[in-house]
């Protein structure tokens, strides 16, 4: 089956009102190819405005989400306050909130699992560090993750898979297309583990310093359905990249 692709723009901790404003400014005059599913996340304080804002064929997404319906957990977010903002996606396990804020395996897919089961969708990182990659363990890495996330079950369905080799992130070092290529079929194997019909109907993304000069050899590799986008999703470039597939 031809699985739509995806692109995702991941604006982190990054913007301003005025600057967000222009992006979706930016979006919403840009003819954009209607066979490419688009999420923007900005950052949780500008969820609703650029949902109000953007237009409709362009969905929003938290990047991040907590896993109780609501409480004393002060300063997290919940799914159904999400769903009331009409925010559909999440992000979840990035690899800045793996290494940075510490989340393991474990929360993260206890997370996604809490997530798609409350109807969001979800963006699910996974990659490897630069020392790993050299010492020949991506793949078990990456696998070591998958298997956190089988093991609770989640809705696949509602699961958009983000491959992101963390020495590629924010450093320009963008993976060759048979590295990214590689893994991604590795992770399409893996799939045939849960279901034939999981691995046929995931996204698998690519992400770490897609831009536009790139993204068009990326975008034909047989298991290559999208990117998501960090710095590049902050320019008008980023339209070019998610109409690269045309
Ligand atoms: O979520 C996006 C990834 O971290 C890639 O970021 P980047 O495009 O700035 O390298």
């Amino acid at each position: 089956m031809a699985r739509k692709f995806f692109v995702g723009g991941n604006f982190k901790m990054n913007g301003t009102l005025s600057s967000i404003k222009e992006i979706v400014e930016n979006l919403n005059k840009s003819e954009l190819d209607s066979n490419v599913e688009v999420v923007v996340s900005p950052p949780s304080l500008y969820l609703l405005p650029t949902r109000e804002h953007l237009r409709k064929e362009i969905e929003v997404a938290a990047q991040n989400v907590f896993d109780k319906p609501n409480g004393a957990f002060t300063g997290e977010i919940s799914v159904s306050q999400l769903k009331d903002s009409n925010i559909t996606w999440t992000i979840l396990g990035h690899s800045e909130r793996r290494t940075i804020l510490g989340e393991s395996d474990e929360v993260v897919s206890t997370k996604t699992k809490y997530a798609t089961d409350n109807g969001l969708g979800v963006i699910w990182c996974c990659g490897e560090s630069l020392e790993e990659r050299e010492a020949g363990n991506t793949i078990s890495v990456i696998t070591k993750q998958l298997d956190s996330l089988k093991s609770k079950n989640p809705d696949w369905s509602k699961i958009v898979i983000a491959y992101e080799p963390i020495w590629a992130i924010g450093t320009g070092k963008v993976a060759t297309t048979q590295q990214a290529q590689d893994v991604h079929k590795a992770i399409r194997d893996w799939l045939k583990g849960v279901s034939d019909k999981v691995s046929d109907e995931t996204r698998i993304l690519y992400g770490g310093s897609v831009n536009e000069s790139n993204c068009g050899e990326l975008s034909k590799q047989p298991d290559i359905d999208g990117f998501l986008v960090g710095g590049a999703s902050l320019k008008p470039a980023f339209v070019k990249i998610i109409n690269c597939h045309q």
